[in-house]
């Protein structure tokens, strides 16, 4: 299905494109962003210059990154003759965003995204932690409630425990579908992320970390020595403080460091399970 915009472009599906028009929530996630003079900001699918707009009149620098070759004679009518903007038609997903830095300067990510590529799309730009101040995401709600949630929450899980691994995460606030043309099907959510100036609960070895908080979570219903059996015996999680008669959602990322820790030590000492 694809719908008329004011600028007679066809919404496309396949670039999961869903513009927004409603003035309230766009005023919401600009004064969300607070963006100044002296920041620069990179706005990930600026689409119909939606966003864009209110980016660039804050006099910050910014460069948007936009796949859709059609949009871009529709953003260069709109912004190129500004000096503060800059247009980097292609994938995000492959996008060198180190690229854009420049005398140590911070970059603050916004994007209103594609949700099929929401969750690649995060962490490639967690490779580039170090460079980035916040990230500004509108993404499906309940992706969102999966990012946010904690131990004991019904949304947490292996994506929210390695993005908060990285990152402080806030849950700003919903956006219903109607914001949107064409409507999606679900639920938004806008979402900030904020990379850890110091890793709270660094691991030895953060690979280790990943295919325990996988594997821990592959059957969650079970105990987590149940879990984690092919990985660590339950003594040895026991030994850490941790009860292996818990279950996965219960234990916090502190804990699965800890775990993951125990594994990196064996491994360096040559010591087998
Ligand atoms: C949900 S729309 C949002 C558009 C606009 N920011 C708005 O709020 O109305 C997503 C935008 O991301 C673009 N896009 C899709 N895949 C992309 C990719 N891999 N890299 C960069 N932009 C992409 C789409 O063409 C579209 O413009």
């Amino acid at each position: 299905m694809s719908h008329k915009s004011p600028f007679e472009h066809r919404a496309r599906k396949r670039f999961g494109q869903n513009f927004l028009h409603d003035a309230g929530v766009i005023n919401r996630i600009i004064r969300s962003i607070a963006p100044k003079t002296g920041d620069h900001l990179v706005e990930i699918g600026p689409g119909q210059g939606a966003l864009t707009r209110d980016l660039v009149d804050s006099g910050a620098q910014l460069d948007v990154v936009e796949l859709d070759q059609d949009l871009v004679p529709i953003l260069l009518a709109q912004f190129a003759l500004k000096d503060n903007f800059a247009l980097h038609q292609g994938d995000a997903l492959r996008f060198d965003f180190s690229s854009l830095q420049r005398d140590g300067e911070k970059l603050r990510i916004i994007g209103n995204l594609p949700y099929n590529i929401s969750t690649p799309l995060m962490f490639h730009l967690l490779s580039y932690q170090s460079l980035i101040e916040d990230m500004h995401f509108m993404l499906q709600k309940e992706v969102v409630d999966r990012l946010a949630a904690g131990p004991g929450d019904n949304h947490y899980g292996r994506l929210g425990i390695m993005v908060q691994y990285y990152c402080q995460v806030d849950f700003l606030f919903p956006v219903g579908s109607g914001a949107f043309n064409p409507a999606p099907k679900v639920e938004s959510a806008i979402v900030r992320l904020r990379p850890h100036t110091e890793l709270p609960h660094p691991a030895r070895d953060v690979s280790l970390l990943q295919q325990v908080v996988r594997t821990a979570f592959t059957q969650r219903r079970k105990t987590l020595r149940n879990a984690l059996k092919t990985l660590i015996d339950a003594d040895s999680i026991d030994a850490l403080g941790i009860d292996s008669g818990t279950r996965p959602e219960r234990v916090s990322l502190a804990q699965f460091v800890a775990i993951s820790d125990r594994l990196a030590e064996r491994a360096s000492s040559g010591d087998e399970e």
